[in-house]
């Protein structure tokens, strides 16, 4: 045999050399080091002991100052104060304001010390920074005096300890008042932070000079305690002089920079996030077809297995790939607005706005809270003269009409109170129920507690008032009745209603046999009669469940219809739905987040759909005309927007409607209102196609938003921190799924048609804009993959039947990837909005019971109404609550009092998985690796929706699963079991 053959090279370490080097450097290093401490020491030694220049230690000399002894301010002489700054990005405005606030609270006589910040960015950021640095310094210049702190700097004063004359230490006035002070320091530092973004932009290197006082009105005032403060450009008295007494007289000194009333941001970390996502798993996504594509091949050639459940499962893959595909174009470009109500104009040059709530029936709608939202709409933080509430009741009912005479007389007292004493909320309800909510400065006072007793005990007479009224609501609705239209105001007319907003009545005429059209004809029918009344170019809608919180909402549309830039384009500003019954477990995702979150994509796109109410839109674009300016044939006007002629002049762009200051409809005015509310008026015209809310989908909203913007409009979506509004969400499953199935349905329509996004929007949107439009009225059709992927897998599963890689695949890795991956985007978008991170396992129940019961619903129903066997109805959702299930909602207990009809489908397939996932796990041990994705499939399914089992098998309350409704899902899932194993032979 071969021995081992010897070896052809040798290598030797040299232990000598290897001794002897290493020794060497050993030595010789730490020789180094002493010789650099020898060095670092005698560097040390020659800089302390250095000498000076001769010339200054010539005449060593020390001053010393006695300001103490100074006598009577008066006769010091005045000094002013020059601070240079140049730009913001560079100098943070907190540190140049306390420059600017220290400098003004230098202990000098106020009236002879003045500040100027001469501003070489002529940045509105400064500009804006030193207003509210004025704001602060009136609390910390008089606080710094009369404690005679003795630091003159806030931020300073803030991070130092105690510093205050020895006398007032341990003073628990001083103590009070320095926590005052801190809290409106963080407030004030808050601000500046706020209105710094984008600071580097703000700087301009081409600006007209610019002089602002910030204190004219003090500045005028004798008593005033604080010293001048202003912010200029040219440094020269007399220009300052000159601009100064332009401002005196009240007008504004000269154009400055004025600051944007809105900014754009767009959220690059999520833009880089989604991008990658898409990326990756895009390419996962190919992977796993090419898996998909082969195998077919070979199983179409060797007939290994079944033929039809595989293709099912390719089919269930190739529909969720599409919907993944059109999701993404929500997630490419998130961008998130802000409004800046504070830096808008005076009120004079506000444009009026039209408040308008739909209301149907008072025996489901409660008046009570839809008077609350007629009055908080009242009580919005707009003039009163451009301010007009309109109430559609639907019901035709007294009810309503007694309700909403009431409302007037208890809001005569509320809104005058809401507004003097600055409340931030606007609806009475939520603020008597809420903790103290008065601007700060009315806190402790006198007034004010009395004037809050009498509001508390008006509101419970009205409240009382309205619980009598409603009895016999339900009798008191009619479907038969000629149109109603009343201005309500006080019964004796004599006092003045200047500082009441106006409220107008309307049930427009309703007769049966007639199509209403919902909602949508009830916005019509306000839309033509306060075009009449008041014609305010905007509109605000709302729900009768959604009252007005943060009083400024209107205001805050007005940030994007007062930008010059943007404000020709803008139909809509929509803001988002919030809810004030939520429970800390969103379990029927009644919070609507899972919409929201998607909107931030909406907005770097043409921007969110219409969601029903909630937004504030012009009447130029719901007109599809622009103002009217020259002569246009009349003939087309009348037939485009009916016979009206006082309608069809409000659309002239000179047209003033004329209501009266006692606000008495004339015997002529009140006919063509009659007329205007008619239920024959639509006909023939383009009301409710291209004119007014579309009627084609009782999701109004989804098909008016689609139709404006193919249009050419876009909108704007704005989530200001505290919520302008508030309504009431679902709060059992079976409102949830009832409400659900009406708007994809709804949706569903307009899939149906020539709307249907795919085909209708493509020339006149964007792809993306497309893709949107695509995945919202497409939605329904879920229901293909998750009926395929709920049960072919899981009876293959049973018979012991692969469907996907096994483990020791290489693919299978990509099947994992995919699955793992989409999870994770779900909890990291979850977690970037906000919400807990629970709410993913809640929205994705939600997701798989809306497809398994509403969608399939949806998709039944819009077929049938396709073919016209069945009537479009709307369902309305009911607000009135039942304690029971109120309770069982807090507590995030679900309530299953739910139609079979809904229940059945959605236990028949838990319990298909589930039996599929016992005999996996049984299959698992004695077989091989090719059933683990199918088992841990429906493992998925079983542990989401573990509250189905828990429904059916483990809970006795009343709000479990009926256990007929058990028994007959059991027999639902043999019989798909027995239908499904058919399709094995193929
Ligand atoms: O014939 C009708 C039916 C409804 N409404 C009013 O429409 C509003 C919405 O009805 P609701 O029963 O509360 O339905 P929701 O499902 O809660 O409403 C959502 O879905 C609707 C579209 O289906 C949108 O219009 C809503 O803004 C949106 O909140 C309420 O003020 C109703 O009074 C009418 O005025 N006339
Ligand atoms: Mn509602």
């Amino acid at each position: 045999m071969d021995g081992p053959s010897l070896p052809l090279n040798a290598r030797h370490v040299l232990t000598k050399d290897l001794i002897i080097n290493r020794i060497n450097m050993f030595a010789n290093g730490i020789a180094i080091l002493a010789l650099f401490y020898y060095r670092a020491a005698t560097l040390l030694r020659i800089t302390e002991t250095r000498e000076t220049p001769l010339a200054y230690r010539w005449r060593p000399v020390k001053l010393e100052v006695y300001p103490e002894r100074l006598t009577g301010d008066e006769k010091l002489p005045p000094v002013d104060v020059f601070v240079c700054t140049a730009d913001p990005s560079k100098e943070p405005s907190l540190g140049v304001m306390n420059t600017v606030v220290s400098a003004m609270a230098l202990d000098y006589p106020p009236d002879r010390l003045a500040v100027y910040l001469h501003d070489d960015g002529d940045s509105y950021v400064t500009l804006h920074a030193i207003r509210e640095a004025w704001k602060f310094a009136r609390l910390w210049v008089p606080f710094r005096r009369k404690y005679e702190l003795k630091i003159a700097c806030p931020e300073a004063y803030f991070s130092s300890k105690e510093s205050a004359h020895e006398k007032f230490i341990g003073s628990s006035e001083f103590a009070a008042e320095k926590e005052i002070i801190k809290k409106r320091y963080a407030e004030f530092q808050e601000a500046l932070e706020k209105n710094s973004v984008n600071a580097s932009a703000s700087v301009s290197r081409d600006h007209a000079p610019s002089i602002e006082s910030s204190c004219v009105g003090t500045f005028l005032d004798p008593d005033s305690l604080l010293p001048l403060c202003a912010l200029l450009f040219a440094p020269l008295l007399a220009d300052f002089l000159s601009s100064l007494s332009v401002i005196l007289t009240g007008k504004k000194a000269m154009d400055g920079p004025s600051p944007p009333l809105n900014a754009r941001r767009v959220l690059t970390k999520s833009l880089i996030v989604n991008r990658l996502y898409m990326f990756i798993n895009g390419i996962a996504i190919l992977a796993l077809f090419y898996y998909r594509a082969t195998t077919l091949v070979r199983i179409i050639k060797t007939r290994e297995s079944p033929l039809v459940p595989y293709l099912i499962v390719i089919f269930s893959e190739i529909v969720l790939t599409f919907f993944w595909v059109l999701y993404q174009a929500f997630r490419w470009r998130p961008v998130k607005l802000e409004a800046y109500p504070e830096r808008l104009p005076e009120d004079e040059k506000l444009k009026p706005v039209d408040v308008f709530i739909c209301t149907a029936d008072p025996s489901k709608e409660p008046s009570l809270g839809v008077m609350n939202t007629v009055i908080s709409a009242m009580a919005l933080d707009y003039p009163p003269d451009k301010l007009a509430v309109y109430l559609q009741d639907d019901g035709g009912s007294y009810v309503t009409l007694n309700a909403i005479r009431e409302a007037w007389k208890f809001a005569r007292f509320w809104v005058p109170f809401r507004r003097k004493y600055e409340l931030k909320i606007a609806c009475p309800a939520a603020y008597l129920s809420s903790k103290e909510s008065v601007h700060e400065k009315f806190i402790g006072s006198r007034e004010f507690s009395a004037e809050k007793k009498i509001i508390e005990k008006k509101y419970a007479e009205f409240q009382e008032a309205l619980e009598k009224n409603s009895v016999n609501a339900s009798a008191s609705v009619s479907r038969d009745h000629a149109p109603v239209i009343e201005v309500i105001k006080d019964e004796n007319g004599d006092s003045s209603l200047k500082d009441m907003p106006l409220l107008v009545y309307v049930a427009r005429e309703k007769r049966p046999g007639h199509p209403h059209h919902f909602k949508g004809g009830a916005l019509n029918a306000l839309l033509r009669v306060s075009a009449v009344i008041t014609n305010a170019p905007y509109f605000l809608v709302l729900d009768c469940d959604m009252y007005c919180y943060n009083p400024s909402s209107a205001r805050i549309a007005m940030c994007f219809y007062l930008d010059p830039k943007i404000s020709s384009k803008i139909a809509w500003v929509q803001f988002p739905q919030k809810f004030h019954n939520l429970s800390e477990h969103d379990i029927y995702g009644g919070s609507l987040n899972a919409i929201y979150k998607s909107n931030i994509g909406l907005d770097g796109l043409r921007g969110p759909n219409i969601y029903g109410c909630n937004f504030v839109m012009t009447r130029e674009a719901i007109y599809a005309t622009g103002k009217i300016e020259k002569e246009v044939d009349l003939n087309q006007l009348k037939k485009k927007f009916g016979s009206s002629n006082e309608f069809i002049k409000s659309l002239y762009k000179s047209y003033k409607p004329q209501l009266p200051e006692d606000r008495k409809l004339s015997g002529e005015l009140q006919k063509e209102l009659q007329l205007l509310a008619s239920c024959t008026y639509d006909n023939g015209t383009d009301w409710g196609e291209e004119v007014g809310y579309r009627y084609f989908s009782v999701v109004e909203d989804a098909i008016t938003s689609l139709s404006l913007h193919c249009n050419g409009w876009i909108s704007v979506y704005i989530d200001p921190a505290s919520p302008c509004f508030l309504g009431a969400t679902t709060t059992n499953l079976n409102d949830m799924l009832v409400q659900q199935t009406r708007w994809v349905f709804g949706l569903m329509q307009i899939a149906l048609s020539k709307f249907n996004p795919l085909i209708y929007a493509p020339l006149k949107l964007s792809i993306l804009e497309t893709m949107c439009y695509a995945a919202g009225s497409l939605e329904a059709l879920y229901v293909l993959p998750v009926y395929g992927l709920a049960i072919i897998p899981p009876i293959c599963l049973l018979y012991g039947i692969p469907l996907y890689p096994k483990v020791s695949d290489p693919y299978f890795i990509v099947l994992a990837f995919i699955f793992l991956s989409s999870r994770l985007k779900h909890v990291q978008e979850t977690i970037s909005f906000g919400d807990p991170l629970i709410n993913t396992v809640y929205e994705l129940r939600v997701w798989m019971m809306k497809s398994v019961a509403c969608y399939f619903y949806a998709v039944l129903n819009g077929i049938l109404d396709r073919l016209g066997l069945r009537e479009a109805n709307f369902s309305l959702t009911s607000k009135v609550v039942d304690d029971e299930q109120e309770t069982r909602f807090k507590q995030g207990i679900y309530d299953f009092q739910v139609s079979p009809m809904l229940l059945i489908p959605l236990c028949s397939l838990y319990i298909l998985n589930l039996a599929a996932f016992v005999i996996g796990i049984a299959r698992l041990f004695q077989k091989n690796d090719e059933l683990l994705a199918q088992t841990v499939l429906s493992f998925f399914v079983v542990i989401v929706n573990y509250h189905l089992l828990e429904g059916m098998f483990l809970r006795k309350d009343k709000g479990r699963i009926a256990p007929s409704v058990t028994l007959l899902s059991i027999a639902v899932s043999a019989i798909i079991l027995g239908c499904g194993s058919l399709l094995l032979f193929y």
